[in-house]
């Protein structure tokens, strides 16, 4: 694989909540430099990397419910549409974990049924993210099941932020479950290229890190 083929994998992400103005321009810089996907910033930053993408392939990402999943329903519509006004092009949500957690499968059903078919209608990316590190295997295996019944254009494992982050194992069985027409984002932990190379062999199609300028350094020196 090219150092410009990985690239093209990832998501140069940047959601630390003491990131600054200049940090976003920074990111979307590199972005533009090394060609990745897409950059993934915070919701206060949307317009600002538009901007300073204009003109760029890189795509902009960004998170609604996030970190932890348990925003109303309404709340998350209305981050989702406020983001997709101000630019962004794909939208990583967390979903209601609690709800999952509760046995609530109406809720969730609720929540995606509502959400899901206002982003495809602004002709966006919706990536779901279920937090498979704080998940039991069954729990995983509950969420392909439901959410390979709709239109979803990614689960995600991990937002990062939790204690455990993305795992092999956890992709393979994403992918074992779901409709090929489903990808799958694994994010949280990646720091290294060799990750970046078993996980898209596992079955990932994007990687989300903090560490996007790192891994291409090896990249290019392994490649
Ligand atoms: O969505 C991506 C994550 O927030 C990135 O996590 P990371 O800092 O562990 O690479």
């Amino acid at each position: 694989m090219s150092s410009a083929s990985v690239a093209s994998y990832i998501d140069h992400t940047l959601l630390k909540p003491t990131a600054k103005a200049a940090d976003i321009d920074r990111l979307c810089e590199e972005a533009m430099q090394y060609g990745f996907a897409a950059v993934c910033v915070p919701p206060c930053y949307v317009s600002r990397a538009r901007q300073y993408l204009q003109g760029s392939r890189v795509k902009v990402a960004t998170v609604v419910g996030f970190p932890l999943g348990y925003a109303t329903i309404e709340t998350k519509l209305a981050e989702a549409k406020q983001a997709m006004g101000e630019g962004a092009d794909e939208l990583d949500m967390v979903m209601n974990l609690s709800a999952l957690f509760s046995g609530d499968e109406a809720y969730l059903r609720r929540e995606i049924e509502t959400i899901l078919p206002v982003v495809h209608d602004g002709s966006k990316i919706l990536k779901l993210i279920i937090e498979s590190g704080i998940l039991s295997e069954d729990q995983i295996r509950f969420c392909c099941n439901l959410y390979g019944n709709y239109p979803v254009d990614f689960l995600k494992t991990s937002t990062g932020f939790a204690e455990k982050g993305a795992s092999l194992e956890a992709v393979k069985l994403m992918r074992s479950l779901l409709p090929e027409n489903i990808q799958i984002k694994a994010s949280g932990g990646i720091r290294h290229y060799e990750q970046v190379r078993q996980y898209l062999e596992a079955g990932a199609t994007r990687i989300g890190c903090s560490a996007g300028v790192a891994i291409m350094q090896e990249a290019i020196q392994q490649v």
